[in-house]
């Protein structure tokens, strides 16, 4: 059974900051689980709206509560024109995650929660509209279409797909999606979800927890690592190459996208899963170069430092190989960990108290004010 890691020092590492009962991070003999489930059993065996009804609705759907959620999310996939005409405003080259931020915001000001009882049906219409709100925007800046925000598909997973490639998706691809949505799902205590939390503690709205939350997965130390990993992947045409190249870096004591973690100590449980998940979409493009750079990176990585893949690291070569470009990336864990972030913001109104820690002052002595003429 692995140790946990040793934690301390800045950050608040090993803090506990509060009480949650959705998830456990990094405990041993259970690497991650949502309500008690193993997320590796979730990702084999659950589709992501039955997941997403387990985090929101507190235990996992029946047959017919799952029928009935997801017709539910279908009706909810529509974007108000209003929004689709600030979405067209926004130009090609913002960054989407900036655009999931907007996006999320605008909807809060036309369609906003008034009181808490309708916590439920704001998240609902968030997950079922946020794959249109970056789709559409995508499509509209870097194709000049304006897309149908609406799709016979069953699952969140394909219903993007299908907006961004204008076609049925394949099964393996919806599989696939549908996976690494669950994957994403929820992480405990993480910094965009604690940033929800602490803006839930001021009992702010649901909009304005959510919108908080993305400006912190946008980071690439949190949620932007999967598209700054596939930045680094694609710079290498050769496994060799990228071995040289990882040696580099760490000689230059570069921080290696989509490797180590805040709290796993030796392996990130939803990697072996999304890196199978890779192999088998690299046999199926045939590619001879993505994967096999991946892991001479992945291999050179723990030989050296003992630093493993996190959840972002396959999931850079997974996306690729489904056709997905690079900047939407972290736009998809949005649309998964939303389901998270609500989860919280729920628990974090049913026993709140202001969340407000203290400072240890390192400024200068208390002093004399001096008017700016005598300055
Ligand atoms: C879904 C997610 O959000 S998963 C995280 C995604 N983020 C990334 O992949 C970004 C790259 N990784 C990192 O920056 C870090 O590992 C973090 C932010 C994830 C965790 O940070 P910390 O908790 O501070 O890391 P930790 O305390 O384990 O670091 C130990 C040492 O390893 C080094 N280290 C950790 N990760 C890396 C890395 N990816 N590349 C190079 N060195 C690293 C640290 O610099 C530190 O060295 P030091 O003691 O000489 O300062
Ligand atoms: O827990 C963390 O610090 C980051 C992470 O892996 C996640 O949010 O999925």
């Amino acid at each position: 059974m692995a140790e946990a890691k040793v934690l301390s020092g800045a950050g608040l590492r090993g803090q506990v900051a509060g009480q949650t009962a959705l998830s456990t991070v990094g405990q041993s003999g259970a690497g991650l689980t949502y309500r008690g489930y193993d997320v590796r059993e979730l990702a084999a065996d659950a589709q992501f709206e039955e997941v997403a009804y387990l985090l929101l609705y507190g235990e996992l759907p029946t047959k017919t509560q799952l029928a009935a959620y997801v017709s539910k999310l279908s009706k909810l996939r529509d974007l108000p024109q209003a929004l689709k005409e600030v979405l067209e405003r926004i130009p090609a080259d913002a960054h989407p995650m900036d655009v999931m931020r907007t996006g999320c915001s605008f909807l809060g000001n036309i369609e906003p929660e008034k009181d808490f009882s309708e916590q439920h049906d704001v998240t609902d219409r968030l997950l079922a509209a946020f794959p249109a709100i970056m789709c559409y925007w995508y499509r509209f800046s870097h194709d000049g279409k304006r897309i149908s925000c609406v799709s016979d598909e069953q699952t969140i997973g394909g219903h993007f797909l299908h907006l961004l490639h204008d076609k049925k998706p394949s099964e393996l691809h919806v599989k696939v999606m549908n996976v690494s949505l669950i994957l994403y799902a929820e992480h405990e205590f993480n910094a965009s979800t604690f940033t929800a939390r602490v803006c839930a503690s001021t009992l702010s709205d649901m909009y304005s927890c959510v919108t908080a939350a993305i400006g912190s997965l946008r980071g690439p130390l949190h949620g932007g690592a999967n598209e700054a990993a596939m930045e680094m992947i694609e710079r290498f045409s050769s496994p060799e190459e990228a071995v040289k190249g990882t040696l580099g870096m760490l000689a230059r004591k570069d921080k290696i996208m989509g490797f180590g973690h805040a709290i796993y100590k030796d392996n990130d449980p939803r990697n072996e899963v999304i890196k199978g998940w890779s192999k088998k979409l690299a046999d199926e493009v045939g590619d001879t170069v993505l994967f096999p750079v991946s892991e001479a990176i992945d291999k050179t990585m723990w030989e050296q430092k003992k630093l493993f893949p996190n959840a972002d690291f396959y999931h850079a070569s997974t996306y690729h190989f489904m056709g997905i470009p690079t900047k939407l990336f972290t736009p998809i864990f949005v649309c998964s960990r939303l389901t998270g972030w609500a989860a919280h913001v729920f628990e974090q109104r049913a026993n709140n108290r202001i969340i407000r820690p203290s400072a240890e002052y390192v400024g200068v002595e208390q002093r004399k004010f001096v008017p700016i003429e005598q300055r």
